[in-house]
């Protein structure tokens, strides 16, 4: 299922319906409004070599952290907390379990203090109670780099939109970089020495297989380290600090607080491992013919680290802003935003503006809780949320959505095909998903010793296997492998379609997709799920409004089901929504339905706003 054509499990759900990039106005063009489930680009970005083997995964799926918690009070790294704890562990506190240096101000402004858990490490703990909206966290970043893909998009220096183009201005030097018109001057004197290095870097992440970007952020960071030397010294003549501080309620982290972040370099794959060794020899060996490493204590080991810590740390900004962009076009590191940990059910989001990254609350939180974000797209099987978090971020998701018994887990209905066994109604999955989780339950059945391979029943219990032939297969003898395999194929053909923008044909393909498939699939399952917003735009586009607005409603009551809580693609649909009755009560002119409609709309538009404004605080809709 995973090797689907639409590989569902990499792309993430739709933004704002807004194809173009930063466009702003409303319109109900289909054309205009069409939603792609795009790849989320921000936590989970692909920082892998292409020769990444999947067999890699596992050696990078050991997690040992820790066997108790412990506050992490105000600059008290060597607190009571901590020292029993030492005494716990015969061997420790690693430096990466302390606070960050910027925290005691942090403490003093945000609702959460750092605390140690097992297996997480450092998370954000609610020190209040905290109602949803609330920001909790409001920083600045320490650094951060345009995509290469995007470079155009955004300025170099304090990354706010640059529209329309012909309003930047480039680097004359490296043809790179960009500017708006305010930070012309101030931008390009602060990129000189990035300049010297910023040419070969393309060149250098071909060579080394390795991701441009990382190396660009890895870059940056050296600099950051040469200015936060000058920076002290100059802080120290004048008695005070120009980082590590919270000022008008943002946090401006040091230096220190983003090397201070933890890593995950010995869990990273070899081949990844390999091809980041690569670059940043390449990238300091330019450093040094450019002279802009040469004289700054730093070993190619070091930027191996830093490279680690990028990808371990670094969010994506430039979405869900007040750009209404649908992808994020920049990178940055956020020392106390990599605090929260990530949950597949998180109670907290995030959005950027220019260079400030915003956490709010999505839900009322307990004090005590723990407060956490979503690193990747949620709707998705436990199996491939786990793989992508392993694979990008090198850890094993311990969440509570992922640990919780798949038995009773919503995850279930994500996967798999429905029991073809008379009455029995259960699910039919991988036993590899059913025992991942449960390793217990899987010692105590016999038969898990099927091969991996096997998939068995939630529901009565029955192992589906080629060498067992008790299981009634489908009417048209499928075992459920086949019918998945035949489901993706077939949803792939559509989506072929659909993204030759042939509307018509697109929606005829999905419609009979999912009248083939309804009955056989559960209603939550992912392959379905991922054919509506499609059939959706294509409805739109074909004029059928009210067709779109029931599929829409299909969307939002299985992103609700499967992803409880306000989320910023929920907002999306119920804007979409309003949109579709906004035309439909136009088309039906004056009478009684098109008051219908347009109460419909209002309530949609009212429900977008609301969630939309406790996730971007108060944002407004586009108008
Ligand atoms: C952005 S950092 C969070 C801060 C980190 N705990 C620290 O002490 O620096 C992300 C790391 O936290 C841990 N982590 C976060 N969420 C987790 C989860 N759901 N399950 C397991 N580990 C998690 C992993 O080690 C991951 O690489």
């Amino acid at each position: 299922m995973q090797s689907a054509v639409l590989a569902p499990s990499q792309i993430f759900l739709q933004f704002f319906a807004r194809e173009a990039k930063g466009r702003t106005t409303t319109s109900t063009s289909a054309e205009k409004t069409t939603f792609e489930r795009r790849r989320r680009r921000s936590d989970t970005k692909q920082l892998l070599p292409s020769n990444f083997r999947d067999s890699e995964i596992a050696e990078s799926e050991s997690q040992a952290d820790g066997s108790g918690e412990a506050a992490l009070g105000v600059g008290e790294d060597k607190s009571s907390a901590v020292k029993k704890k030492k005494k716990k562990k015969s061997k420790g506190k690693s430096s990466s379990d302390k606070p960050l240096p910027t925290q005691k101000f942090v403490d003093q402004f945000f609702p959460w203090r750092a605390v140690n858990k097992p297996v997480v490490g450092r998370c954000a703990v609610a020190s209040r109670d905290i109602k949803a909206g609330e920001i909790v966290v409001a920083e600045h970043c320490v650094i951060f780099i345009p995509r290469s893909q995007d470079r155009t998009e955004v300025c170099h220096s304090c990354c706010c939109d640059i529209s329309p183009p012909a309003q930047s201005f480039e680097c004359p030097s490296c043809r790179y970089a960009v500017y708006c018109k305010r930070c012309k001057k101030e931008g390009m004197d602060e990129h000189i020495l990035f300049c010297k290095v910023s040419n070969p870097i393309s060149g250098i992440a071909k060579i080394a297989d390795c991701d441009e970007d990382l190396l660009r952020l890895v870059l940056a960071l050296i600099l950051k380290r040469r200015n936060s030397k000058i920076a002290a010294k100059e802080a120290s003549n004048l008695g005070a600090p120009k980082d590590g501080i919270v000022q008008n309620g943002i946090i401006y982290p040091s230096y220190e607080d983003a090397i201070a972040l933890k890593t995950h370099s010995d869990k990273a794959p070899p081949s990844w491992k390999e091809s980041v060794r690569k670059g940043c020899q390449l990238l300091f060996e330019e450093g040094v013919k450019a002279k802009v490493v040469g004289d700054l204590d730093v070993t190619v080991e070091d930027l191996e680290n830093f490279a680690a810590l990028v990808n371990t740390n670094s969010h994506g900004m430039g979405a869900h802003g007040a750009g209404y962009r649908n992808a994020d076009v920049a990178v940055g590191i956020f020392p106390f935003v990599s605090m929260l940990s990530h949950s597949c059910r998180p109670n907290c989001c995030f959005s950027s503006e220019g260079r400030v990254m915003y956490v709010r609350a999505t839900q009322d939180v307990p004090k005590g809780t723990e407060l956490c974000i979503s690193y990747i797209n949620l709707y998705e099987p436990r199996s491939t949320r786990r793989m992508q978090l392993a694979v990008t971020k090198h850890f094993l998701c311990s969440c509570e959505r992922c640990t919780e018994p798949f038995a009773v887990s919503v995850d279930r209905y994500l996967e798999g095909c429905i029991c073809t066994v008379r009455g029995c109604g259960g699910v039919v999955v991988k036993t590899s998903s059913l025992y991942e989780q449960d390793p217990k339950a899987a010692s105590s059945d016999s038969l898990v010793q099927h091969n991996s391979t096997s998939w068995k029943c939630d529901g009565c219990s029955r192992i589906v296997d080629l060498k067992l032939s008790s299981y009634p297969t489908t009417e048209s003898g499928e075992y459920p492998w086949q019918l998945v395999a035949a489901a993706a194929e077939k949803l792939g053909a559509a989506m072929s379609v659909y993204r030759e923008r042939r509307f018509k044909d697109a929606r005829v393909l999905l419609e009979q997709y999912i009248s083939q498939f309804t009955g056989k699939l559960h209603p939550l399952n992912l392959l379905l799920f991922d054919a509506l917003t499609p059939l959706m735009n294509c409805c739109r586009a074909t004029g059928d409004d009210a067709e779109g607005s029931r599929v829409c409603r299909l969307i939002l009551n299985a992103l609700e089901k499967v992803l409880p809580g306000v989320s910023l693609e929920q907002a999306n649909f119920y804007f979409c929504l309003g949109e579709m009755y906004m035309q439909r009560s136009e088309s039906a002119g004056t009478g009684v339905m098109a008051k219908h409609f347009k109460k419909q709309a209002q309530e949609a538009f009212q429900q977008a706003r609301r969630i939309r404004g406790i996730c971007l605080g108060n944002a407004t809709l586009p108008s």
